[in-house]
C-alpha cells in the first residue's frame, strides 16, 4: 500500500512510519513541523513540508501521489494549552480534518485511520473504559477529538469514507532501534520528565497531587508502548481495506499504574534514586483512566507486545540516554 501519514514527523507518527516501511509499505509524509522534527523522518519516506489546512497544497500531494490509505496524526495535543486557546485547537484539529476530508472526497480516497484519545471520555467512574462508555470531555482538546470523530461519522454516511478512530491512552516508550523516540518541546508527559531527573536535566519530578482516591493517592493511567500503537494503526488500515466498515477502538494495556509506581519503576530501570516533590493537583486530571482493550484484541487481532512497565521505560531511557 501507499500510505499518506499526516503528522509523520511527530512522536507516534514517526514510529508508525518506521513500522509501515518495515512491512514494505510505501510512505508519503505531510507535516508542517510545528511540533515535529526532521530527525524523526524516516529516510525512505517521501516528505512534503506543509500544513493540512492549506487545501491547495494538500490537493497537490494527493494529485502527485496515488494514495491507497491515510493515517492522520496531525493535531495540537496539549490539554493545558487547549483550555487557554480552545480556538487554536478547533482550528487545527477540527478545521484541519475538515480540509483533509474535503480533499479525500475530491480524490475518492475512502479509508482513514486517525488519532483520537482517552480524553474523549472525560471523568469516568467505571473502569476499565469501554468504547461505548459515555463520552463527555473535560477539556477542549478532548472535545476537538470527539468533534473529529463525529465529522468522520457523517462523512461515512454521506460519502462512504470509512474511518477507524483509535482512542489512545498514555503513549510512551521509544523504538527499540534507539534512533527515534518521544520528542516534545515543551515536554509535558510523565515518563520523559521522570527520566530527565537521572539524565541530569531536571532536579526533581513534580507529582501532581497525592490526595486522589487511589491506592497511593496519585493518579492512575494506562501506559501503552508507541510500537504497539504503531502496530494497531497498520492493523486498522488492513481492517478497513478488508471489512470496509468504520469503527472505534481503545488502545491501552488494560492495566493502570500510579504516578508513584512509574517513578519507582523508572528508579529500577536507571539504577538511581529519582527525587520527587508533591505539588498541587494539575487541573483537569481525572483520577483514573484504564482502557478495556478487548475490542481491539478481538476485532483487530491486536495484541500489545510491551506489557512490562519496566521494559517500556527501558526503551524510553535508551533513547534519551543516546541523545
Ligand atoms: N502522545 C500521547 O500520549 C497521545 C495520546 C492520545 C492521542 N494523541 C494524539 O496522537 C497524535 C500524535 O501525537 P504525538 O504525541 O505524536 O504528537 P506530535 O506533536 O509529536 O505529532 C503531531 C505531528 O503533527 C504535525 N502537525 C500538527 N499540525 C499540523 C498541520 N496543521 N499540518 C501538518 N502537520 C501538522 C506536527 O508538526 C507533528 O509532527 C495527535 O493527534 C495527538 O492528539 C497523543
Ligand atoms: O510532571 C508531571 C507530569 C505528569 N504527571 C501526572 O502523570 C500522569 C500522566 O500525565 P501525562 O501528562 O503524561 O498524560 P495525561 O494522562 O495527562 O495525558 C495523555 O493521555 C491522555 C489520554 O489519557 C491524552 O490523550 C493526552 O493527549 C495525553 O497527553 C497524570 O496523572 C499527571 O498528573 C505528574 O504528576 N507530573
Amino acid at each position: 500500500m501507499k500510505v499518506l501519514v499526516l503528522g509523520g514527523a511527530g512522536y507516534i507518527g514517526s514510529h508508525t512510519v518506521y513500522s509501515l516501511i518495515e512491512k514494505q509499505h510505501q510512505v508519503v509524509i505531510v507535516d508542517n513541523l510545528q511540533t515535529g522534527f526532521e530527525s524523526l523522518l524516516h529516510p525512505e519516506a517521501v516528505f512534503y513540508k506543509g500544513d493540512i489546512r492549506d487545501k491547495e497544497f494538500l490537493s497537490n500531494v494527493f494529485e502527485k501521489e496515488h494514495i491507497d490509505g491515510v493515517i492522520h496524526f496531525a493535531a495540537n495535543s496539549l490539554v493545558g494549552v487547549s483550555m487557554k486557546e480552545p480556538l487554536e485547537y478547533f482550528d487545527n484539529n477540527v478545521y484541519g480534518t475538515q480540509i483533509l476530508l474535503e480533499v479525500m472526497k475530491e480524490h475518492n480516497i475512502k479509508n482513514i485511520v486517525f488519532s483520537s484519545t482517552a480524553a474523549t471520555y472525560g471523568d469516568v467512574k467505571e473502569m476499565p473504559i469501554k468504547e461505548d462508555t459515555l463520552t463527555n470531555p473535560t477539556n477542549a482538546y478532548g472535545e476537538t477529538k470527539l468533534a473529529m470523530e463525529k465529522m468522520m461519522k457523517w462523512c461515512d454516511y454521506a460519502y462512504g469514507i470509512k474511518y477507524v478512530a483509535l482512542r489512545y491512552f498514555n503513549a510512551c516508550g521509544a523504538h527499540p532501534n534507539g534512533k527515534i523516540g518521544e520528542l516534545h518541546n515543551p515536554e509535558t508527559h510523565l515518563i520523559p520528565l521522570v527520566l530527565q531527573v537521572p539524565a541530569g536535566k531536571r532536579e526533581f519530578i513534580s507529582v501532581f497531587g497525592d490526595d486522589y482516591d487511589t491506592k497511593d493517592g496519585t493518579c492512575i493511567r494506562d501506559y501503552i508502548h508507541v510500537m504497539d500503537l504503531a502496530d494497531a494503526h497498520i492493523k486498522a488500515l488492513e481492517y478497513l481495506q478488508k471489512e470496509q466498515t468504520s469503527n472505534i477502538f481503545n488502545l491501552g494495556n488494560g492495566v493502570g499504574f500510579s504516578v508513584l509506581e512509574i517513578i519507582n519503576a523508572a528508579q529500577k530501570v536507571v539504577g538511581k534514586e529519582i527525587k520527587k516533590e508533591i505539588v498541587p493537583r494539575r487541573s483537569g486530571d481525572p483520577a483514573r483512566l484504564i482502557a478495556s482493550n478487548e475490542k481491539a484484541k478481538n476485532v483487530l487481532g491486536w495484541d500489545p507486545e510491551y506489557t512490562d512497565i519496566e521494559k517500556i521505560i527501558e526503551t524510553a531511557w535508551n533513547f534519551h540516554n543516546k541523545k
